[in-house]
């Protein structure tokens, strides 16, 4: 049985110009233990895929599926309790923005010890001790210390080490997580991408990485979806989509990559683009 296993998920938004539809019949299954990168280009749904997972997605979202099972229980027909129970302890998740994805009125330890409290049932002292190994594991020095530091005197990179801690905090069997690089530095990118990695190997993680770098896709997946204006382009395991890429855009994505540069200029995406002015979905 898949960890999770999701069929044709769509989801639309009613906006003020009529239905927009940000993911159109996405399918996909993780396996435990398992690196799954979505990439695509910023606007192809692939935050908005997973945010339907959490159940994070606003009112005007609506969300269907043929499937949507996590450990064979089918999350859309959970009740919004029994739904918290899984989202949050089982599935975790990090977002792009750690500085803005922690509250700041509130210390990094309180907001990691909130998490404890909600889904572990952890008494005060558990919480603290439990915190400041959390701290240790990601990698924050003199960790009792900072567990009493806002979040704005902190850096970027600290921010999604505590966020990781968060995610982490209650053993998840997945993390999603959406491209939790983007906003640092390139030497703290792949420090926290180095710290991701060996969670995900230590604690058995399923992972799915969110990313439109294809960098981080060689370095971390064990499979790779390639998405599209919502639509799922390619499905692969990872060496074969490097090697032999069957989805034009998927072509069109690599030889976007500098270091696969033949002349002055990057190919555009619209070069790929077949008669139709569509791309060929290898799925
Ligand atoms: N609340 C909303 N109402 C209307 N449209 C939305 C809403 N949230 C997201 N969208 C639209 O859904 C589409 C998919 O967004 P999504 O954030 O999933 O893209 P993405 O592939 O994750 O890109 P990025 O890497 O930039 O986050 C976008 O066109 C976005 O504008």
């Amino acid at each position: 049985m898949a960890l999770l296993e999701i069929s044709n998920l769509v989801v639309e938004f009613s906006t003020s110009s009529g239905p927009f539809r940000a993911v159109d019949g996405i399918s996909l299954t993780v396996d435990t233990r398992q690196v799954l990168a979505i990439v695509g280009e910023s606007g192809s749904g692939k935050s908005v895929a997973m945010m339907a997972v959490m159940g994070l997605l606003p009112f005007n979202a609506k969300v269907t599926a043929d499937k949507m099972l996590f450990e064979g229980r089918n999350i859309l027909a959970l009740t919004p309790a029994q739904r918290r129970e899984i989202v949050g302890k089982d599935i975790a998740m990090i977002f792009q923005e750690p500085v803005a994805s922690l509250n700041p009125c509130f210390t990094v330890g309180f907001q990691i010890e909130e998490v404890l409290r909600v889904h572990m049932g952890m008494n005060r002292r558990q919480r603290r001790a439990r915190a400041v190994e959390l701290l240790q594991l990601v990698g924050i020095a003199e960790p009792e210390r900072r567990l009493s530091a806002f979040p704005h005197q902190m850096s970027g990179g600290q921010c999604q080490r505590v966020m990781i801690a968060i995610g982490v905090a209650c053993n998840p069997k997945l993390l999603i997580a959406d491209e939790p690089t983007t906003a640092l530095d390139v030497t703290i990118q792949k420090q926290i991408l180095d710290l991701l990695m060996r969670l995900q190997q230590e604690h058995g993680m399923a992972l799915i990485m969110i990313t439109h770098n294809m960098g981080v896709v060689a370095e971390t997946a064990d499979r790779v979806i390639v998405q599209y204006k919502g639509r799922k382009m390619e499905e692969a395991d990872v060496l074969s989509l490097f090697e032999s890429p069957r989805s034009n855009y998927t072509k069109a994505l690599l030889s976007a990559l500098p270091d696969n540069a033949t002349g002055d200029r990057l190919p555009t995406i619209a070069s790929y683009l077949g008669p139709d002015g569509t791309f060929t979905e290898a799925v």
